[in-house]
């Protein structure tokens, strides 16, 4: 019989286990190596509020063109709405699996949804530790009313929230437009336009050398905004791992495949992953901001005078579906919607 998701969710077993699951052992090969890689003080803290503008978009190119993450500081977003938000989601992970798993399956066409590992854990060969729930950002009802309703603050915070990142958001995309020499609008509307929000929890892990959190991947975003509680996320750079320090004051901003077709490689999308540890639970929620399914992706005409376009036009529903299912493969992912075929 099929093991319901409550059952399955990390959170409600992780503490009854002294030993990891074996369903949760990575291969030697594929297990995260070293754990304690340096924090980089490399990756760019960029100050939104810095009143020399053109030293702001030069910075944000910068980090997007050689690590394709950078944080952000103050980026307008008040630290009481921060910390009420982050503890909502932590509050949500702590619940009783049996609510979460009703709060997180109410949508019958499962836009917004709670899972487990990944959305293809039926066929996992190892399972990811980590539990998820992700719902549309829009506030219209038709998304509204699938939202979780607890804890009994949560849709009247994370609206609240969103409001804020939002107009990040679009800040952050009007300096990467104009470090690209676009239109400081040219990611307004349909581009951007169909945000989603995950949660991730990761529960500690009793040993986080034969785990991953997430395995390394690119994000299918145009950018993902991410809020970090702990260390665990590390960026793959020049054949290394690096971590991403955690500043609870400041956004994690990462480069995803949709920014890396439009800016014809310019930036590139950031590999990234995530490993867990055995002391303290970790919590992150991201934004990630996707254009709408109909929407067409194509490097920015302005950007192929000089070079030719590396990818293939093609609408973002059409690249969701070759990412689904080449999700594991970066490359086979690039190598579909390139025009070299290289
Ligand atoms: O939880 C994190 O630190 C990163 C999560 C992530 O990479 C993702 O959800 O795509
Ligand atoms: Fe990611």
């Amino acid at each position: 019989m099929e093991t319901v998701l409550d059952q399955k969710l990390v959170s409600s077993w992780f503490d009854v286990h002294q030993s990891v699951p074996e369903t949760y052992v990575f291969p030697p090969e594929k297990r995260p190596g070293k754990l304690n890689v340096p924090l980089c003080k490399s990756i760019p803290v960029v100050d939104l509020a810095s009143y020399d503008h053109r030293d702001t978009i030069q910075q944000i190119f910068k980090a997007s063109q050689d690590y394709g993450f950078f944080q952000v500081i103050n980026h307008g977003v008040p630290q009481k709405v921060i910390d009420e938000t982050m503890r909502v989601f932590k509050e949500f992970h702590a619940m009783p699996s049996k609510d979460k798993a009703r709060e997180g399956s109410k949508d019958p066409s499962r836009n917004c949804k709670l899972y487990t590992s990944s959305e293809n854990y039926a066929n996992e060969e190892v399972h990811f530790w980590r539990d998820a729930l992700t719902h549309p950002c829009h506030t219209s009802e038709k998304y509204l009313q699938y939202w979780p309703n607890k804890p009994s603050q949560y849709r009247e915070v994370v609206k609240g929230y969103l409001e804020e990142v939002k107009n990040l958001g679009c800040v952050i995309l009007e300096l990467l437009a104009e470090g690209l020499g676009l239109s400081s609008e040219f990611f307004n509307g349909r581009l951007s336009d169909n945000p989603m929000l995950l949660s991730n929890h990761y529960p500690p892990c009793p040993d986080p050398s034969l785990t991953l959190g997430l395995t390394k991947h690119r994000d299918p975003s145009l950018i993902t905004i991410l809020l970090q509680d702990i260390e665990g996320l590390q960026v793959f750079k020049d054949g290394n791992w690096i971590g991403v320090e955690p500043f609870s004051t400041a956004f994690v901003v990462n480069v995803g495949y949709v920014l890396q077709i439009i800016s014809n490689s310019k930036f590139k999308g950031a590999e990234h992953r995530v490993v867990t540890n055995s002391r303290a639970a970790r919590t992150t929620i991201a934004y990630l901001i996707y254009p709408s399914n109909e929407s067409l992706i194509e490097p920015a005409k302005a950007l192929c005078n000089r070079n030719p376009p590396l990818y293939r036009s093609l609408n973002f529903k059409e690249f969701l579906k070759i990412f689904k299912s080449k999700a594991a493969n970066a490359e086979a992912v690039l190598q579909n919607i390139s025009l070299s075929g290289s």
